[in-house]
């Protein structure tokens, strides 16, 4: 690391200074001792009594060796840097060059065997937590390995790494922690955001997935508990999509939880303190998109997750088209349900616009989905307005209807408004609206009863019924019931994964996964490459349209509307291709000259999971022409 490590140190010490100088406001501080340790921590990040380990770390523990001139790096140092250890795959040859021989057992192993290995090794765990507890140790010790392995074997472990394993981990956060990764700012660092990011050691930094832990899947405020989900959506970046490791960093916004048994459990790893909002919140998150913008360059992808409703909402406003960034929860999920509802229209032989949408849940997803909708059923020629017609949304207090008594209608829910009298449950506008479509986000568990599942199979052939809550413990139906309830007639998909089912005369129908990791991976890889700043809607369309296009006849008939998950690298892939095309037509795009092979130029771009040599090639050295040319 030479120089830039030295670098990091002094830039550290600036910091450490200018903290010294201007310490946070003791209001900002936190006051009960676990917290006044925590922040501490923050404060004195890299204090003179860590410089050691701080540096040590730096090489040891982060990185996936791309940024780290590999030379530089040796002995016990680069079996335990986790970008650039390779285990018992060392060849003899490096094991001697690098001065490791005898640090590993005689055996070399080919990496196919060490992914035999990993396998046979977290079978083992019956638990999912202590599976997920594996998989994150490979990722701190064998980062090749471990995207191999996981690359590998999409459909076993995006459960683990994912939802709805990743829900778990996150709700015992404080148990499963071992080893830093991301970073955490807290409220307590507003004034000195650029400087926590400095101390991060990568200096290439792509992609931002960024929470501040409030609305955690479906499982509610789990405060910083909550970094789960952007390390989790992060190993899908490269997972799934190729985006180098070292180019990815997850961030935990930490201002506090407001969830009691979070604040009372002597595990909690953030601060011990109610969440800060107002102002104050608003300039800490202000100052830092500003900061990540002067560390990493305009370009950086900040992808916004698990925010709380109204700051969801709020943030996609002020920063989309300013900042590069997207809404997952918003954007990402609408893209993935319009892909799965323009494939169920192949199943219906309907148009988008000639369905009736009934969601249950007003929030996030589900407006983004149906804004989705209103613009896909424009693009087949509808008005606006009857596209908005053709939708009805129920949140926690009803359908949302014109002056409804119990209000709660904001500007997002209001143009979905019907004129009509106030309808208080999901059946009842269920038996009013006699929906070809029902899907739910709103993290009520079995929401869909039999009789609303039983009401869909009635009114409807083919009824679509999604169930996109998560955890697995929030979605509002299972496959089973879904099926069971509707003569095994339903077009199903759910957030989190469900097993196949078997019909009664033996066919095998496998649901699919409608969760946005079907879309922000490839979404992300088409913005980076393509060097897109202003990610606006007509992206998400394109994705939707490209995702659905890539699903066979053969899936639908398997009653899934998504392409297996073992493709899912594929369909990243393509989506980014579309991404990265439409940029260049609408003069988004900020790669200059623009490639001309758009799937060859994306795919150099991706990481490759497969061991690079950690010694250098010997080139033949034409020693005997040179000595002629030298005469
Ligand atoms: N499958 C996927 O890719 C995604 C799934 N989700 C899931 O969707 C769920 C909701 O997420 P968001 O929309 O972001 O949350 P949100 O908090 O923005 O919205 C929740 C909505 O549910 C409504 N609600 C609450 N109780 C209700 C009840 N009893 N009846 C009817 N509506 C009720 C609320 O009024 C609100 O409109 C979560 O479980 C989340 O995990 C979210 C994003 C992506
Ligand atoms: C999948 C996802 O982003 C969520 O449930 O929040
Ligand atoms: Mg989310």
């Amino acid at each position: 690391m030479g120089n830039s490590a030295s670098v990091k140190l002094n830039d550290k010490r600036r910091w450490q200074s200018e903290t010294a100088m201007s310490p946070a406001p003791p209001a900002q501080r936190d006051k009960t001792s676990a917290s006044v340790a925590a922040g501490k921590q923050s404060h004195a990040t890299g204090a003179a009594n860590c410089t050691y380990d701080m540096e040590r770390d730096r090489i040891g523990m982060w990185g996936s060796g791309e940024t780290t001139a590999s030379s530089q790096v040796s002995g016990l140092d680069r079996l335990r840097h986790p970008g650039l250890n390779k285990g018992m795959a060392f060849t003899i040859e490096e094991r001697q060059t690098l001065g490791i021989h005898g640090l590993l057992p005689a055996r070399v192993k080919t990496q196919e065997e060490q992914v035999q290995m990993c396998k046979l090794s977290i079978d083992r765990y019956e638990d999912p937590l202590n599976k997920y507890i594996y998989l994150m140790g490979l990722l701190d010790r064998n980062e090749h390995l471990f995207y191999r392995f996981v690359g590998e074997n999409v459909a076993e472990m995006m459960p683990i790494v994912y939802t709805p394993t990743v829900g778990l981990a996150c709700q015992k956060f404080g148990l499963v922690y071992r080893r830093p990764r991301g970073l955490f700012i807290t409220i307590n660092d507003k004034g000195h955001v650029y400087d926590i990011l400095k101390n991060w050691p990568e200096s290439d930094v792509r992609a931002i997935v960024v929470t501040d832990g409030e609305r955690i899947l479906g499982l509610g405020d789990l405060g910083a508990c909550g970094m789960g989900i952007p390390v989790g959506k992060l190993s899908l970046y490269t997972a799934l999509a190729g985006i180098k490791p070292h180019q990815c960093l997850p961030i935990t916004l930490d201002v506090g939880t407001n969830t009691q048994t979070m604040l009372d459990d002597p595990l909690y790893i953030g601060l011990r303190q109610r969440r800060v909002r107002g102002p104050e919140y608003d300039e800490f998150v202000q100052e830092f998109m500003d900061a990540v913008v002067k560390r990493y360059g305009q370009n950086c992808l900040i992808q916004f997750e698990d925010f709380g409703n109204a700051n969801a909402f709020r943030f996609l406003e002020k920063y989309r088209g300013k900042y590069c960034t997207f809404n997952d929860d918003i954007q990402g999920t609408a893209a993935v349900a319009v892909a799965g509802l323009l494939a169920s229209l192949r199943i219906t032989g309907k148009k988008l616009s000639e369905n009736v949408i009934v969601f249950q849940g007003a929030g996030e997803a589900s407006l983004g989905i149906a804004n989705l909708c209103v613009m896909a059923m424009k693009a087949e020629g509808t008005t606006e307005a009857a596209a908005r017609a053709r939708i009805w949304m129920v949140d926690s207090k009803g359908l949302i209807v014109k002056d409804r008594p119990e209000g709660g209608i904001n500007e997002h829910k209001a143009v979905f408004a019907h004129d009509r009298a106030p309808v208080r449950t999901l059946e009842e506008v269920v038996d009013i609206a006699k929906p070809s479509v029902l899907i739910g986000a709103a993290a009520i568990g079995g929401a869909f009863t039999t009789s609303i599942l039983r009401k869909m199979g009635q009114n409807n052939e083919r009824p679509v019924i999604f169930a996109l809550s998560n955890p697995t413990s929030k979605a509002e139906c299972t496959a089973i019931d879904a099926y069971t309830n509707t003569d095994e007639r339903a077009i199903f998909a759910s957030g989190s994964p469900f097993p196949d089912y078997r019909t009664k005369d033996g066919r095998i129908l496998r649901p699919g996964q409608g969760n946005n990791s079907y879309i922000f991976p490839g979404l992300a890889l088409g913005v980076i490459c393509a060097g897109i700043i202003d990610i606006s809607e007509d992206f998400m369309l394109l994705a939707a349209e490209a995702l659905a296009d890539i699903v066979k006849q053969s899936d639908l008939d398997q009653g899934s509307l998504y392409p297996p998950l073992q493709e899912i690298q594929n369909c990243s892939v393509k989506i980014a291709k579309k991404i990265f095309e439409h940029a260049y037509k609408c003069g988004k795009a900020s790669v200059f000259p623009q490639p001309l092979n758009t799937e060859e130029f994306i795919r150099a771009q991706m990481y490759d999971t497969r061991y690079a040599p950690a010694v250098p090639p010997v080139y033949s050295w034409p020693t005997k022409d040179l000595r002629v040319d030298m005469i």
